[in-house]
């Protein structure tokens, strides 16, 4: 079990992270999500221990990362975002030399490499140079790195930027193998559909202060909206003038209501009135994505990142 207790982390003037309060339970996959800038990495990095100076208290089965630094970093596995991989070396000798940062043996590494391989599936690429790699092998690579030392929690900051649908799946599938086993995941994202593919439990970061969080279906269910999608050449901003949380979604519209049914008559009633028919209408119950704009009245899309594909 992990607790972060009012967390504080200031950059200069700049603070970062607001009196974040946050558990963790063993054995579950977290999602951490918010925009850019909003703070998860400074948090990933206060609990892997880059990051040493800040306020609060973080707790690993009761013991503080202050007192027993050491002994947690060696249960910590840290994928960080940016790829830090040699290209000039082979996939092994990569994990080779991440290993022997770890300090472990030659004889621990050798038994070790071969199993990270086959993990992240890419054994029959042992011997290529990191150079001739997919944007996706060397992620997937990248998260082996973190995973020689068999730590019981991994850290996994935004591992599918960039990566293609093959090996988006297989780092899914990785996670998937990694939750079988027991391990302890925390995992950034603003991929809203992943986090919520992939994720037991989510804390919502928004301007370094925790807006929302808890078990997924808690979440989900706390925030029980529907939201309606509207498309076509005559559908705009004017014709929908009035509906309440209106959002340009795509290629259209989307309104988040509390009374679906009606908001739908409503708008039919609108469109008969203004001689306005739509192309495509649909309803869906809240996701993610629809709670934190309800939460921060923003989109993640809004910071310029893309969408999952
Ligand atoms: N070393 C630093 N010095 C000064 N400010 C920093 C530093 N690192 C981060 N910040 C600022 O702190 C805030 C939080 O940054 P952080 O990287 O934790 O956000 P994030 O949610 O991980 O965003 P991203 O998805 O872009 O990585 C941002 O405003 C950022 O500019």
């Amino acid at each position: 079990m992990i607790h972060i207790q009012n967390v504080k982390k200031s950059y200069g003037t700049h603070c970062a992270l607001q009196d974040v309060e946050l558990t963790i339970a063993k054995g579950t996959c977290f999602g951490l999500v918010g925009p850019n800038g909003a703070g998860k990495s400074t948090l990933m990095k206060i609990l892997v221990g880059i990051l040493e100076e800040y306020e609060g208290e973080v707790l690993l089965d009761n013991a503080t990362f202050h007192h027993n630094r050491l002994a947690i970093k060696r249960r910590i596995g840290y994928v960080p975002q940016d790829i830090c991989l040699e290209e000039t070396l082979t996939a092994r000798d990569n994990l080779l030399l991440f290993g022997r940062l770890y300090g472990l043996s030659k004889s621990q590494l050798s038994k070790r490499i071969t199993e990270v391989l086959r993990k992240i599936g890419l054994e029959d690429r042992e011997k290529s140079s990191v150079s001739t790699f997919s944007g996706g092998m060397k992620r997937r690579l990248n998260i082996g790195c973190a995973l020689l030392h068999d730590p019981d929690i991994i850290i996994l900051d935004e591992p599918t930027v960039g990566v293609d649908p093959q090996s988006r799946r297989a780092i899914f599938e990785l996670i998937h193998s990694l939750k079988n086993e027991g391990k302890t995941l925390i995992y950034s994202s603003h991929y809203m559909e992943e986090v919520e593919q992939l994720c037991d439990a989510i804390g919502f970061i928004d301007q370094g202060k925790v807006v929302e969080h808890g078990p997924m279906q808690e979440v989900l269910g706390r925030h029980h909206h529907s939201s309606i999608y509207v498309e076509g050449k005559q559908v705009t901003a004017e014709v929908l003038q009035g509906f309440p949380s209106l959002k340009e979604q795509g290629a259209g519209f989307s309104i988040v209501s509390d009374e679906p049914l009606e908001t739908l008559e409503q708008l039919a009633r609108s469109f008969a009135s203004q001689a306005v028919l739509p192309e495509r209408l649909e309803l869906s119950q809240a996701r993610l994505e629809d709670i934190f704009i309800r939460l921060t009245g923003t989109s993640l899309r809004d910071t310029g990142m893309e969408g999952a594909s």
